[in-house]
């Protein structure tokens, strides 16, 4: 690995812009059944809300197992996302195949506790169940320049995961510049990442394209350079089809058809699944 100084890259404004704009521009060609079911099946179905409960976690697990009996023929979600304290239950209740279970973890969504604490709620969270970890860098340490810091927390957090996957949530809403945003993205898949995310969906801006074209682009550098490929998950106010379909759009002009599955690609969202339903399904749905 380089050293993380040497994680740098300088934007030009005009060329994220002119990116965007391309984005925006082709878009609507990706409207058809095929994509719209290759976004529905990208869906990180998330609930992350202090009022959960048990029975929410319960019903979440419930509304995707009987998913392919309500909508036969249809790819379900690919995983279910919640707090630790749910991934029993949901673990308990969840019979669709193929569909994982996602928790946050590490002090979600501020990461704003001990080293020692995100190690342990981490592998507590995997025991019970979890089949991937998402947790936020250290963002005031990144900003503060404390790189090495957020490497090494990275990648404490990568061996505590065991065999689950690991997404690292950015912020890019707190890093702001697209050279912050590369440096975040290096750092965090040199650390160990399987998937690396835009934000939390807990602060403004969450996910936006600017940041989408950036991560993905960095994701093809750190691809061509390595040979490993990293995922990503653009997650934190996307709710329509049309959102989606950019975010697909960001994901096949930069990396291309190799990373439109959900191994490679998932969209963090708790109110888009009905709205690309609706549209798949040619009336409005109200499932999930
Ligand atoms: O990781 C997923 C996000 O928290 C979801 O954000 P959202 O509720 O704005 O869709």
């Amino acid at each position: 690995m380089k050293s993380i100084n040497g994680f740098e890259r300088k934007f030009a404004d005009e060329e994220v812009k002119e990116a965007i704009e391309n984005v925006q521009n082709k878009y609507a060609g990706y409207r058809n059944d095929e994509t719209l079911e290759l976004a529905f099946s990208c869906i990180d179905l998330t609930t992350l809300n202090s009022t959960d409960t048990e029975s929410r976690g319960k019903q979440f697990a419930d509304n995707v197992s009987n998913f392919s009996i309500q909508f036969p023929g249809l790819a379900n979600v690919g995983a279910i996302c919640v707090y630790p304290k749910l991934v029993p239950v949901v673990r308990k209740n969840l019979k669709a195949e193929g569909v994982n279970i996602a928790a946050v973890s590490a002090g979600f969504p501020s990461s704003m506790t001990f080293a020692d604490v995100k190690v342990m709620e981490t592998k507590k969270t995997v025991e019970l169940g979890a089949d991937e970890i998402d947790i936020v860098i250290s963002i005031g340490d990144f900003l503060a320049g404390d790189y090495e810091f957020v490497f090494d927390e990275i990648k404490q957090l990568k061996e505590a995961c065991g065999d689950a996957h690991l997404k690292v949530i950015l912020e890019t809403g707190a890093l702001k510049t697209p050279e912050a945003i590369w440096k975040a993205s290096l750092i965090a898949m040199h650390a160990g990442a399987d998937f690396i995310k835009t934000s939390t969906g807990k602060m403004e801006p969450a996910a936006t394209l600017e940041a989408a074209w950036v991560m993905t682009t960095a994701i093809r550098h750190y691809s061509e350079e390595t040979g490993r490929k990293v995922g990503f998950k653009p997650a934190g106010g996307i709710s329509t089809a049309d959102e989606a379909l950019q975010y697909l759009t960001v994901v096949d002009e930069v990396l291309g058809k190799e990373w439109m599955n959900n191994q490679l690609f998932r969209i963090g969202a708790s109110r888009l699944a009905n709205n690309l339903l609706t549209e798949l399904v040619g009336e409005e749905v109200k499932y999930f």
